[in-house]
């Protein structure tokens, strides 16, 4: 098959839904039967905007949960660049330094993309560029704990700074946009990323989606 014919799945829901587990569940276990070059995972935070211009006690203050914060443009120009056979050069970014850290890791077009991000099902644009949707409708309350574990572990934060993240921006966007935007995803995927059937299901349809 060409890269023309990109099988793109979205993966959408509220931050520490379970994304990321469920991407990697389906990368590790499709790479199996098509091989690590053909299949890739593309995370929406990567686009998130530079801020390099910005000093720190602004940065902190950006709402990371509203579409503006996010530049998808460039990622649905990436996205038919992949379609198209092209290479790409994917952001990298740290949630330490709130910014784009400067470098980039190289894309080659793959016979399957899996896309993962919280705001992902709000852009037309993007949705137009899925083959099929996914929202993961974790209860928030086990967002929340997940998060915050692993903001604290992994992302340099402190439990206070979460939690007063989480009550002025991370939960209203939540309900503003993400949450609204379930009305788009072709599958809803209750409890989160270590739901067994939704993972096989999805690996069927992309299977199905190969082999047309
Ligand atoms: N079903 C689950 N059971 C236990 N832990 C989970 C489950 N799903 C996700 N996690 C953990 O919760 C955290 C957030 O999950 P992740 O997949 O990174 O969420 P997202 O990509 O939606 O932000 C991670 O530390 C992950 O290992
Ligand atoms: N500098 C940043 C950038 C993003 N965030 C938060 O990340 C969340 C999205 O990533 P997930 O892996 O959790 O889906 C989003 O809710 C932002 O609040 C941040 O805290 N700092």
């Amino acid at each position: 098959m060409s890269a023309a014919h990109s099988v793109i799945i979205g993966i959408a829901g509220a931050s520490a839904s379970g994304k990321s587990l469920i991407a990697r569940t389906i990368y590790e276990e499709l790479c199996r039967d098509l091989g690590t070059n053909e299949i890739g995972v593309i995370s929406e935070d990567s686009y998130y905007r530079d801020q390099s211009h910005l000093p720190m006690e602004q940065r902190v203050l950006t709402n990371y949960d509203h579409p503006k914060a996010l530049d998808h443009q460039l990622l649905a120009r990436h996205l038919e660049n992949l379609k198209d056979g092209k290479p790409v050069e994917i952001p990298c970014y740290s949630y330490v330094e709130h910014t784009r850290t400067g470098e980039s890791l190289l894309m080659t077009p793959k016979k399957v993309i899996i896309l993962e991000g919280i705001l992902l099902l709000t852009d037309p644009k993007l949705r137009d560029l899925m083959d099929a949707s996914v929202f993961m409708d974790t209860p928030l309350d086990i967002c929340l704990i997940r998060r915050l574990r692993r903001d604290v572990e992994e992302r340099g934060r402190t439990m206070e700074s979460v939690l007063t993240q989480y009550q002025n921006t991370v939960r209203p966007m939540y309900l503003q946009f993400i949450e609204p935007s379930k009305q788009y995803a072709d599958i809803i995927v209750p409890r989160g990323g270590k739901n067994r059937i939704a993972t096989d299901i999805l690996k069927t349809r992309i299977q199905h989606l190969l082999s047309r």
